[in-house]
C-alpha cells in the first residue's frame, strides 16, 4: 500500500498544495516553518481524522472557514481516494476506484481501518514516526504490545473500574434492592387489608343513603302536586287583580274628563259664533298670495325695462360709430384683397433675390478658382521634351553597349597576352617581343580604364535623363489634372452666368408688383386700428334696434296692466297689514274649534263607558273574593319544596362521593395486588443473582491475573523477535541475535521490556550499553518488525525529522538503516533538513513559504 498523492486546501499554512510521492524515498525539504510537517499532519488527518495540533479546528488555515485534505492511496490495482472536510465531518467520504464506499466521518474512519488492516494507535507507534521519537519504542513497547494484543482491554475489563467489576457491583446492588423489596411486600400487604375493610364500610353507608334518597323523593312528589294547584289559583288571581287595577285607573281618568264637559261646551259655542261673524275672511289667503305674485311680476318687469333702455342707448351709440367707420373699413378690405392677389409675386421676387445672391457668390468663387490655376504649361511642349529624352536615352544605351563590347575585347586581349607561351602573336602569327607585349598590355589597360570612365559618365547621363523624364511625367499628370479642372470650372461658370441673367430678367418683370405690395403693406398698417374698431361694431344694425324698441313698448304696456290689477286687489283688502293680522287670528280660532269639537265628542262617548266600567269593577271585586287565594301560603310551600330538593341533591352528592371512593379504592386494591405479584416475582430472582455474583468474582480473578497476559504476549513476542532479527541481518550489524523479554507488571508495578543483543562472540549486551547508532538501528528495525508481524506487507513509513538531535555517527547509522529499509518498505516519506538524507532520496519535494502561504515545488530542490 502506497500513498500516491495528497491535496491540501486551506490546511494549516497550505492554501492549495498538491504533493505527489513519486519516489521510493521521498524527502520533504524546506526552511523552518515552511509547511513540511503540515504535509505529515495532512496524511495523519486524512487517515485517522486526528489532529496533532490540538483541536481539529486548529487545522483550518487562519481566516478560512474550513479546509479540505484529499489523499490517494494505492493497494495493488485499487486506488482509494479519501476526502476530509475539517469543519464539516458529514462531507468526509472515501471512494474505491472512483466508486464511493463510505460517507461521513465515523463511517470513513471505520472503512480506512478496514483497508489499512491496522488501527491508528498501532500505525502511530510503528510506521509513522514523529519528530525525534525513533527510540521511544523501547519505552513504549509494553504499552504498544498491550494495545496491539488488546491486553489493555483485558486489564480494563477486570480492573476495579472495568466492566466486569461494574457487572458484579450491579448484581450486588440489585440484591440489596431486593432485600428492600421484601420489606415493601409486608407493608403493601397491611395496606391491602386496611383498604378492603374501608371498602366494606363505605358500601354499607351507601345503602343507607339510597333509602334516605327514596324517602325524600316521595315527599317532594306530594308537595309538588299541592304547589301546582296553588300556582293555577295564583295565575287567575293575578289576571283578575291586573284587570281591576286597569279599570280603576280608567274610571278615574274618565271622571276627570266628564267634570270639564260644561266648560268645554260653552267655550265651543262662543268660538263658533266668533267664526261666523268673520266668515268674510274665508278666501283672504288666496287674495294675499295673488297680490304677492303680482308684486313680484311688477318688479321683474321694471328690471327688464331698465336693462332694455340701457341696451337701446348703447346700441344707438355703436350703430353711429359703425356708420362713421364704414368707408375706411371698405378701403382696408379692398387693399387686403389686392395684397393677397400680388403676394405670390412678392414672395417670388424675394426668393429670387436671395437666389441671385447665392448664384453671384458661387460665380465669384468659380472665377477665383480659375484665377488660382494660373498659367498652365503647354502639354505638347512637355510631350515633345519627353520624346527627345527617350530618344537620347536609346542613343546612350547603344553607345554603352558598344563600349562594353570593346571593353570585353580588350580584357580578352590582356588575358591572351598573359597566356602566350611562345613569343608569337596568336592573331597574326608574327613574332612578339616582351616589350611589345607590355606595350600592348599597357595600351589595352589604359583603354579599358578610359572606357570604364566613359561608361560611368554615360550611365550618369542616362540617370539624369531618366530623372528628368520622371519629373516631366509628374508635370504631365499635373497639367492634365489642371486642364480637366479648368474645363469643368469653365462649364460651371457658363452655366451659372446664364442662370444669373435669367434671374435678373425675371426680377425685372416682378419688380412692379413688389413695389405695389410694399406700398399696400404700409397703408394697411395705418388703417388696421380703425378696421379693428369697425369689426367690433360691424354686427350692429337698424333692424335689431327697431326690434329692441318694440320690445320696450310691449313691456311698458304689460307693466301698466299689472299695476291696474294690483290697485283693484288693494281696494278689496284695505290695509294690508291689518288684513293679515285678522286672517291669522281667524285661522287660529278655526283650529282651536276643531280640537274642541273633537274633545267634546270624546267626552260624550266616555260618559257612556263610565257606567259600564263601574259595573265591571263590582263584578271583579266579587270574583277575587270568591277565589280565596293566599300569597303567603303559596310562598311557604314553594320554600319547603326548594329545601326538600336541596336535601335530595346533597344526598345524591354524598352517594356519588362514596361511589367514587369505593371505585378508587377498588382500583388501588387491583394495583396493590399486581404490585404484590411483581414484588413476589422479583423476590424469586434472589437465589439466581447470588449465584451470578460468585461467578463474576471468579472470572475477574482468572482474567485479571498475569498468566493469561504472559501467554498471549509470549506467542506474539516470538514473531516480533524473528522479524527483528531478519531485518537486523539486512542492516549489516555485528550482532548474531537480538532477544526481547517482557516482565508483565501488576497492579502496582509497570510492565517492562528487556532487549538484549548478542555479539558474534556470544556475549549478551544490554540495550543501554549499545552505541547510539546501534540503538537507532534496533529501534527502527523493531518498529518495522512489529508492523510486519501485523501486516503481510508494509506499504509505507513516514518519518518527521528523524535525524534531529543526532550526532554525526548516529546520523550515519540511521542513513544506512533507512537505505536498507528500502528492501522491506517500498515507500518512505521523510521530512528533513538534512543534506545527507536529501542525497539518499530519489524524489525531492520542496516547500517554501511566501507570505503566510506554503508553496510546493516537486522533483527539484530549492533552498
Ligand atoms: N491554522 C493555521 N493557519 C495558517 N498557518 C498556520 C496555522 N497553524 C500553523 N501555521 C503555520 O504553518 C507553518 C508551517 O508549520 P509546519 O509545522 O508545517 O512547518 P515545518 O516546515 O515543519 O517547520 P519546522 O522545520 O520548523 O518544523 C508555521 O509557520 C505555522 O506558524
Amino acid at each position: 500500500m502506497k500513498i500516491e498523492k495528497i491535496f491540501l486546501q486551506n490546511f494549516l499554512s497550505h492554501e492549495s498544495s498538491e504533493i505527489n510521492f513519486k519516489g521510493s524515498i521521498n524527502a520533504i525539504v524546506g526552511q523552518n516553518g515552511a509547511g513540511k510537517t503540515s504535509i505529515i499532519d495532512g496524511i495523519v488527518f486524512s487517515l485517522f481524522s486526528e489532529s496533532s495540533r490540538g483541536n481539529i479546528k486548529n487545522l483550518v488555515k487562519k481566516g478560512k472557514s474550513t479546509g479540505i485534505v484529499q489523499t490517494e492511496i494505492r493497494d495493488g490495482n485499487n486506488l482509494y481516494l479519501i476526502k476530509r472536510d475539517i469543519a464539516n465531518s458529514s462531507n468526509d467520504f472515501i471512494a474505491k476506484n472512483n466508486i464511493g464506499i463510505a460517507r461521513g466521518r465515523k463511517e470513513v474512519d471505520r472503512k480506512i481501518q478496514e483497508i489499512l488492516k491496522l488501527d491508528k494507535d498501532i500505525l502511530l507507534s510503528t510506521v509513522i514516526i514523529r519528530q525525534g521519537e525513533i527510540e521511544n519504542i523501547f519505552k513504549e513497547l509494553p504499552d504498544v504490545l498491550k494495545k496491539i494484543l488488546k491486553i489493555e482491554n483485558l486489564e480494563k475489563l477486570t480492573s476495579s473500574t472495568g466492566p466486569l467489576y461494574s457487572v458484579q457491583k450491579e448484581i450486588e446492588s440489585e440484591l440489596k434492592y431486593l432485600e428492600n423489596r421484601k420489606i415493601e411486600y409486608e407493608n403493601k400487604k397491611l395496606e391491602k387489608e386496611k383498604l378492603e375493610k374501608e371498602i366494606e364500610e363505605s358500601k354499607k353507608k351507601l345503602e343507607d343513603l339510597k333509602i334516605k334518597k327514596l324517602e325524600k323523593e316521595k315527599e317532594i312528589k306530594d308537595n309538588s302536586a299541592k304547589l301546582d294547584e296553588l300556582k293555577g289559583k295564583r295565575d287567575k288571581y293575578l289576571e283578575l287583580t291586573g284587570r281591576l287595577s286597569f279599570l280603576t285607573e280608567r274610571k278615574k281618568s274618565i271622571e276627570k274628563d266628564v267634570e270639564n264637559y260644561d266648560k268645554i261646551k260653552s267655550e265651543k259655542e262662543k268660538l263658533e259664533k266668533e267664526i261666523e261673524e268673520n266668515s268674510y275672511l274665508e278666501g283672504g289667503e288666496s287674495l294675499l298670495s295673488e297680490l304677492h305674485e303680482l308684486r313680484k311680476s311688477e318688479k321683474n318687469l321694471k328690471d327688464q325695462l331698465n336693462t332694455l333702455e340701457k341696451e337701446i342707448e348703447e346700441y344707438e351709440q355703436n350703430l353711429t360709430k359703425k356708420i362713421s367707420l364704414e368707408d375706411d373699413a371698405k378701403r382696408y378690405e379692398e387693399l387686403k384683397e389686392r395684397k393677397e392677389k400680388i403676394e405670390e409675386a412678392y414672395n417670388e421676387y424675394n426668393s429670387l433675390k436671395s437666389l441671385l445672391n447665392d448664384k453671384l457668390k458661387r460665380k465669384e468663387k468659380i472665377e477665383n478658382e480659375i484665377k488660382s490655376l494660373g498659367n498652365i504649361p503647354s502639354l505638347d511642349n512637355v510631350n515633345e521634351e519627353v520624346e527627345n529624352i527617350e530618344k537620347e536615352i536609346d542613343n546612350l544605351q547603344n553607345i554603352k553597349g558598344a563600349m562594353k563590347g570593346r571593353k570585353e575585347q580588350l580584357i580578352q586581349v590582356i588575358k591572351n597576352l598573359e597566356n602566350i607561351r611562345e613569343n608569337k602573336c596568336p592573331v597574326c602569327g608574327r613574332e612578339l617581343t616582351e616589350e611589345h607585349k607590355i606595350k600592348i598590355k599597357i595600351e589595352a589597360e589604359t583603354e579599358v580604364k578610359d572606357i570604364e570612365k566613359k561608361l560611368s559618365d554615360v550611365e550618369k547621363k542616362v540617370e539624369e535623363l531618366r530623372a528628368r523624364k520622371s519629373e516631366l511625367s509628374n508635370l504631365r499628370l499635373e497639367i492634365i489634372s489642371k486642364l480637366t479642372k479648368l474645363r469643368k470650372l469653365n462649364e460651371d461658370l457658363t452655366r451659372i452666368s446664364q442662370e444669373v441673367q435669367d434671374i435678373q430678367t425675371k426680377l425685372k418683370e416682378l419688380e412692379k408688383s413688389y413695389k405695389e405690395y410694399s406700398e399696400i403693406r404700409e397703408k394697411l398698417i395705418l388703417l388696421e386700428p380703425k378696421y379693428k374698431e369697425y369689426l367690433k361694431v360691424s354686427n350692429y344694425n337698424e333692424k335689431t334696434l327697431e326690434e329692441k324698441k318694440n320690445r320696450l313698448s310691449s313691456i311698458k304696456a304689460e307693466l301698466d296692466d299689472l299695476q291696474k290689477r294690483i290697485k283693484g286687489l288693494l281696494e278689496k283688502i284695505g290695509d294690508e297689514r291689518e288684513f293679515e293680522g285678522k286672517l291669522k287670528l281667524y285661522k287660529e280660532n278655526k283650529n282651536k274649534l276643531d280640537k274642541l269639537r273633537e274633545y267634546f265628542i270624546k267626552i260624550e262617548s266616555e260618559k257612556n263607558e263610565l257606567e259600564k266600567i263601574s259595573k265591571e269593577i263590582i263584578e271583579l271585586e266579587e270574583e277575587i273574593r270568591q277565589l280565596n287565594f293566599n300569597e303567603e301560603e303559596f310562598e311557604n310551600l314553594n320554600k319547603k319544596l326548594e329545601d326538600l330538593n336541596n336535601e335530595r341533591i346533597n344526598i345524591e352528592k354524598e352517594i356519588s362521593t362514596i361511589e367514587g371512593k369505593i371505585n378508587a379504592s377498588s382500583d388501588l386494591l387491583v394495583n396493590l395486588n399486581s404490585e404484590l405479584n411483581k414484588i413476589m416475582e422479583d423476590l424469586n430472582k434472589i437465589p439466581k443473582l447470588q449465584k451470578a455474583v460468585d461467578r463474576v468474582e471468579k472470572l475477574r480473578k482468572i482474567l485479571g491475573g498475569s498468566g493469561l497476559q504472559n501467554y498471549i504476549i509470549s506467542i506474539f513476542k516470538s514473531r516480533i523477535e524473528n522479524n527483528l532479527n531478519d531485518i537486523l541481518n539486512m542492516f549489516n550489524l555485528s550482532f548474531s541475535r537480538v532477544t526481547i523479554n517482557f516482565e508483565i507488571g501488576g497492579k502496582t508495578q509497570k510492565s517492562k521490556v528487556i532487549i538484549k543483543a548478542y555479539n558474534t562472540a556470544g556475549n549478551d549486551l544490554d540495550i543501554e550499553s549499545l552505541s547510539g547508532g546501534e540503538r537507532i538501528s534496533i529501534a527502527l528495525a523493531l518498529r518495522i518488525a512489529i508492523a510486519k508481524s501485523l501486516m503481510d506487507e508494509i506499504g509505507f513509513m513516514i518519518m518527521d525529522e528523524p535525524t534531529i538531535h543526532l550526532d554525526e555517527e548516529r546520523k550515519k547509522e540511521l542513513l544506512n538503516v533507512i537505505k536498507y529499509s528500502m528492501n522491506i518498505i517500498p515507500q518512505i516519506i521523510i521530512v528533513t533538513h538534512d543534506e545527507e538524507i536529501k542525497e539518499i532520496s530519489d524524489y525531492i519535494i520542496s516547500v517554501i513559504k511566501k507570505g503566510d502561504k506554503s508553496i510546493i515545488k516537486q522533483g527539484e530542490y530549492i533552498d
